[in-house]
């Protein structure tokens, strides 16, 4: 099996492409290929594969062997894995995903490689029972939850894949490997959620730190970037267009008022390429 090692802001990736279908053993391998220390090491693997309703088609594991709806990294990595290696040379594409239907892509490229990939994300999903969350209300802006004697306040966001965005006083430096876990597999989130720590700098600037569900902390999530835009505007901290800087480096993201999507636009790297 022949993969390509390829990363969007250190959230990283093993990609994998030839493949009709998603194999049946995808789960499993997720977990072996994307372990540290016994594998190849991964925040996820990624199959592109065909699509009857659009140019590609995306499916990805996260590192325990789930399978997740949407990843905003991941999509860049397929989008400039595709146009580097020859799969298309159209400079607009559209990838079918599993959660998040049919997303428009627009590679910028330089010298015959993609430099970075625009994505329109869709629109958000606020309504909470669809997020989902148990919590009956649309949308669920500033909602108490408790762990372990803590209180937080989340808000609800779904970009394909559940989010709950929690502002923190210092996201960067906050304990997210005690407070991530517990809230991703909390009983209000059924499916359980990918957890984002924010910290608004000002009005087009936030830090954000991510537990991810399935994978742990991971270095960026662009799914999570763009849930943390949508609840800053809504909790009328930021404007429509903000930078989420994240461990791994920063994302633009445009909320757009007119057609309500959510617009993310970064980069996307490969670093090696092996056989197993
Ligand atoms: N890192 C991703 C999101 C990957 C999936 C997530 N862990 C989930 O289970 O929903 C991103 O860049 O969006």
């Amino acid at each position: 099996m022949n993969f390509t090692k390829m990363h969007g802001l250190g959230n990283d990736f093993i990609v994998v492409e030839g493949e009709s279908k998603l194999p049946a053993n995808a789960a499993e391998l997720a977990e072996q290929l994307c372990n540290r220390f016994f594998g190849i090491g991964a925040d996820g693997l990624v199959y592109i594969l065909p699509s009857e309703k659009a140019d590609f088609r995306m499916r990805i594991m996260n590192s325990d062997g789930s399978e997740a709806e949407q990843c905003g990294n991941a999509i860049r990595c397929v989008s400039k894995y595709v146009y580097d290696n020859g799969l298309t040379d159209k400079e607009n594409i559209t990838i079918e995903t599993l959660g998040a239907g049919v997303q428009q892509v627009q590679l910028k490229v330089v010298d015959g490689k993609v430099e970075s990939v625009r994505v329109d994300m869709g629109q958000p999903i606020l309504n909470g029972l669809q997020v989902p969350t148990t919590v009956d209300a649309n949308p669920v802006i500033n909602h108490s939850i408790e762990v372990d004697g803590r209180e937080f306040h989340f808000t609800a966001v779904s970009m394909g894949n559940p989010h709950c965005v929690i502002y923190v006083d210092d996201a960067v430096n906050f304990d997210l490997n005690t407070w991530g876990p517990k809230l991703e597999v909390h009983p209000l989130f059924p499916r359980k959620i990918n957890v984002e720590f924010v910290t608004v700098r000002s009005r087009d600037f936030t830090d954000m730190r991510v537990w991810e569900r399935g994978a742990g902390p991971t270095l960026a999530c662009g799914t999570g970037a763009c849930a943390t835009v949508v609840s800053s505007v809504l909790n009328g901290f930021t404007d429509r267009t903000a930078t989420v800087s994240l461990k791994g480096g920063d994302l633009l993201i445009e909320w757009n008022e007119a057609d309500n999507h959510v617009y993310m636009t970064g980069p996307a790297s490969e670093v090696y390429r092996g056989t197993l």
